[in-house]
């Protein structure tokens, strides 16, 4: 009965007729991996480029793909929720912290989890960046034969989880007892798992009986995904393990009166001041805002989510190989910079600003956190009288939102200039938004701002980037979506040092 009212409430807006019992509309996207983004592209065109409704087998859903549709779904304080149907079949390895959390329980998490993002903690992360930065760079030149095609997001995971250990969680690697070799091999284990994740991720969305938490457990799919939580499992643990070590320590230190690491450094600092960090800071709290198994969660999602910023990293590499006159612009505004003395490295990184706008772009055209959904609490009225009814699933496709031709002209042209500060101003608030906006809104977005320019300049300061084997033009990119964006095929560049 609720099917059918719910039915009959989106018979206004197009999109594919008859949803199928438990199927729904998903026949239309079944087929090879590979095509999922060719086959949702096609719906679109057919329906689009108003709200296109569409059964996620049970779940009704419509994709908005217009700013002004977008802006009151994500501006909404209380009429939308995380769909927890389809956020579910993230929880296992995403665990459920501050990604996935509704209501009040979201709300205290956000504010225990702020403080460790705040800008005056951030800053400090600027040369914990860029140190880590330059000997990422450094090991590209020498770990990759000069001009040989590779993908480049093959290294992008553990570089940018290892930094998640130093700076949110207040672990430095080069200080831990645990071998170099057995940390690096905890580190790939979990990039593996986690790729793999992803993808069956979006695999159980677009197969809805999936997502039925025993049938899954059941099949083979579910057993692997079992695996793959234990290893993020195990990893976590062994995060927490140091650091409570680490606090142990440094509280005995204390009561004996002496100095503890860092406690005396003031700003620019290329390590983090321990005790303001993420982990630090939930572990030691004495109002006790999150439990231990909370702060797992929050572990957990922290690190899942590190997929975003190594994607996008490997796209601006791909589209800085195909733009050499981007690029050349780009490494001259990196050596200027770099020739200033007596800059303190965040400094260094806030004056790159065409770097900035080479990363906005290519956030633009290729925002890798593509879909996200809420679930309507009630009904909602679009800007154009459209009205979407309670309990209905959105999805917001930031793709096509960052493609409106009425906001972007020759949307598919890759202009950094575009965010030239006068090119912005009247450009409607919602026509980009990689980082979502509104209250649920990406809480690490600067930090990723941040290690995403150091990222840049330390590579375009050493090595030359062209493209790779399928990389070669726009066209023969093979752009495609599971949980995130990627290109089938990989990343591929070839690096050559710069002379
Ligand atoms: C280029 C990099 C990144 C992009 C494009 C990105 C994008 C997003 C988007 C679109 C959302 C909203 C998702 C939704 O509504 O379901 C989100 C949420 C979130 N992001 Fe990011 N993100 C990036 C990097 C990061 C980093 C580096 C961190 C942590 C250090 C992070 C932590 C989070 C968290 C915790 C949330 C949930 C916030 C909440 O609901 O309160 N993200 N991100």
């Amino acid at each position: 009965v609720d099917k059918a009212r719910r039915t009959s409430k989106l018979s206004h807006l197009p999109g594919p007729a008859y949803p199928l019992p438990i199927f729904g509309h998903v026949v239309h996207m079944l087929g090879p991996r590979e095509g999922y983004m060719r086959r949702g592209m096609a719906l679109w065109t057919l329906y689009g480029p108003g709200p296109v409704k569409f059964w996620l087998g049970e779940v009704p859903t419509v994709t908005l793909t217009r700013p002004e549709d977008v802006e009151p779904v994500l501006s909404s304080q209380s009429e939308v929720d995380k769909h927890d149907m389809l956020y579910s079949a993230t929880l296992g390895f995403f665990g459920n912290g501050l990604l996935t959390l509704n209501g009040k329980a979201w709300l205290a998490h956000r504010r225990a989890l702020t403080p460790a993002f705040h800008f005056r903690i951030l800053d400090r992360y600027a040369g914990v960046f860029t140190r880590r930065a330059a000997a990422f760079a450094a090991q590209l030149g020498t770990e990759v034969p000069a001009g040989q095609s590779f993908n480049i997001m093959s290294k992008m995971g553990a570089f940018v989880i290892g930094s998640l250990m130093e700076t949110a969680f207040g672990i430095n690697p080069d200080l831990s007892d645990t071998p170099r070799s057995e940390q690096s091999e905890q580190l790939h284990q979990l990039v593996r798992a986690a790729d793999e994740t992803y993808d069956m991720i979006a695999y159980r969305i677009l197969h809805p009986w999936l997502l039925a938490e025993r049938l899954f457990k059941l099949s083979a799919l579910g057993r692997r995904s079992r695996q793959h939580e234990a290893t993020i499992a195990k990893f976590v643990q062994h995060v927490i393990e140091v650091k409570r070590a680490q606090l142990q320590h440094r509280a005995a230190a204390v009561a004996r009166g002496e100095q503890v690491n860092g406690d005396d450094r003031d700003d620019d600092d290329d390590s983090v001041r321990e005790k303001f960090t993420f982990l630090d800071m939930a572990l030691s709290s004495k109002n006790n805002v999150m439990s231990d198994s909370e702060i797992i969660q929050e572990v957990r999602t922290l690190i899942a989510v590190q997929q975003t910023t190594a994607s996008t990293i490997s796209f601006i590499m791909v589209m800085l190989a195909l733009h050499p006159e981007v690029q050349e612009r780009a490494r001259a505004e990196v050596r200027e910079v770099n020739a200033i003395g007596g800059l303190s490295m965040l400094e260094r990184l806030k004056r790159l600003k065409y770097v900035e706008r080479v990363i906005k772009e290519t956030l633009r055209l290729f925002p890798v956190t593509t879909f996200f959904a809420r679930k309507l609490k009630k009904e909602m009225l679009l800007p154009d009288q459209k009205t979407l009814p309670a309990g209905v699933t959105v999805i917001v496709f930031m793709y096509l939102v960052h493609r409106d031709p009425r906001h972007w002209p020759l949307p598919e042209e890759f202009d950094p200039d575009r965010f030239l500060p006068e090119r912005c101003s009247g450009r409607h608030p919602y026509s980009y938004a990689p980082f979502s906006a509104g209250p649920r809104n990406c809480i690490g977005q600067r930090y990723a701002m941040l290690q995403m320019t150091a990222v840049v300049a330390a590579i375009l300061a050493r090595l030359r980037v062209r493209p790779g084997e399928g990389c070669e033009t726009r066209a023969a990119l093979r752009v495609n979506a599971d949980l995130f964006l990627k290109i089938e095929g990989g990343f591929n560049v070839r690096l050559e040092p710069v002379t």
